[in-house]
């Protein structure tokens, strides 16, 4: 329990609270286990350090050293890998499986390349199938966790050549790793792909306490300003029905923007039986404004009916008993995959929009030049007309000689 600035008292929940005798190992098995187990699924999950400067961040995700360190010390991120790995390999389900894994620091609203520091200013594009991604980024394929751990380790030192390069302090820059991880399965011949982010923050100290000037300044404001942002989006996603959620205001959040996502009711809640209808009706409305985006209304129509059909979403007349339980059904399953369908089903339909376009054009010419076949085919016959004209007819009138 906190005062805010008038003094008034402010609660604060948190999940869990680990006191200065915990280990590296009770935080990773708290809180990324779960996430690693998810991203096997196909599931998308991140991690994210926020505190002050000095307060432990880059410890938490590193431990003392990435490479050369003890198991008790070893850090979230070679905890991450290790255990991704060996869910992989000991997994009887899986087949075969890509890692890839790309490393990118945001300093002063740019973000740069740690895998490789010629690309210094990469953008971050949005597209149907890979949604928000980092254009052109490096992604490095990684065969096991002790490649993994060197790239990562080569990637750290990049920020440090940064460092003396561009005289600036790894503390004052976000760090992003991403591992991307797809897999076939014997289970259902599907093939999946889930994202583990870490992100490991820049300091969060207020600007006046500082006392900062010029470069140093801006950092500090440009920090600010994007965990500013950063909390702006949760806030937005935390309100009931957001009108607007800010994931445009900096880097960090449009990076993020496929990772940070609401779920608006803690999973006693969900299990709890009087649920009213409220929650279905914005997952649903919210699922329809985001098809509406893209696609025709008949279109939305069409994938509304299938996805009441399938139980992706419910249908708004059904009675409110199973409505609760197909949302209990639906909240087991993830809400993050079930985006994900609504993703592959929206690229399935503009497809087959496309595809459909074509075919209209392709009929239209078939149809314009079977038109004008049939225009020269009159004049042809028009032509064999004249030529059918018994010469006895014309004879007479001297176009055809005796
Ligand atoms: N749990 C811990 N055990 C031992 N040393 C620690 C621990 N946490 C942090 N430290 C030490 O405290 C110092 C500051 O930690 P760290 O660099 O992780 O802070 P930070 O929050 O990442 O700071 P910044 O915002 O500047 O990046 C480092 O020297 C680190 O080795």
């Amino acid at each position: 329990q906190f005062l805010d600035e008038r003094d008034e008292d402010v609660i604060f929940s948190f999940d869990k609270v680990f006191y200065d005798d915990a280990e590296q190992s009770d935080v990773y098995n708290f809180l990324a286990v779960p996430i690693v187990a998810d991203a096997v699924n196909g599931i998308n999950g991140t991690i994210i350090s926020y505190g002050q400067t000095g307060a432990g961040k880059t410890y938490s995700m590193e431990g003392p050293s990435i490479l050369h360190c003890n198991e008790l010390k070893t850090g979230l991120v070679q905890r991450v890998v290790n255990d991704l790995f060996e869910c992989l390999r000991t997994s009887e389900d899986i087949t075969t499986w890509t890692v890839k894994l790309s490393m990118v620091e945001i300093y002063l609203e740019k973000v740069r390349d740690l895998l490789d520091l010629s690309k210094d200013n990469l953008q971050i594009k949005e597209s149907k199938s890979q949604g928000i991604f980092i254009y052109g980024a490096t992604e490095i394929s990684i065969m096991n966790s002790s490649d993994a751990l060197e790239r990562l380790s080569e990637g750290i030192a990049n920020r440090a050549v940064g460092e003396t390069q561009m005289n600036l302090a790894s503390s004052r820059s976000h760090c992003v790793y991403i591992f991307s991880v797809q897999h076939g399965s014997t289970a259902d011949d599907k093939v999946r792909a889930g994202k583990i982010v870490l992100v490991d923050l820049a300091g969060s100290e207020k600007v006046e306490k500082t006392g900062a000037e010029g470069r140093v300044l801006d950092e500090a404001k440009t920090i600010n300003k994007s965990l500013s942002a950063l909390g702006n989006v949760i806030n937005a996603l935390t309100t009931a029905k957001p009108n607007h959620v800010p994931y445009r205001d900096s880097k960090l959040t449009r990076i993020l923007q496929d990772f940070i996502i609401t779920l608006y009711r803690s999973q006693s809640e969900v299990s709890d039986p009087s649920l009213d209808s409220y929650d279905h009706d914005d997952l649903r409305d919210r699922i329809l404004s985001k098809l509406r985006l893209s696609l025709k209304e008949e279109d939305v129509d069409l994938l509304e009916e299938l996805f009441v059909q399938e139980g992706i979403i419910f249908d708004p007349d059904a009675a409110v008993p199973d409505i609760d339980l197909a949302f209990q059904d639906v909240a087991s399953r993830q809400i993050v995959s079930l985006v994900q369908t609504v993703e592959e089903l929206t690229e399935t339909v503009q497809e087959l929009t496309d595809e459909n376009e074509k075919l209209r054009h392709q009929l239209e010419f078939a149809q314009e030049i079977a038109a004008r076949a049939q225009c020269a085919t009159a004049d042809r016959s028009r032509g064999a007309l004249f030529g059918f004209v018994p010469a006895a007819v014309l004879r007479p009138f001297g176009f055809v000689p005796d």
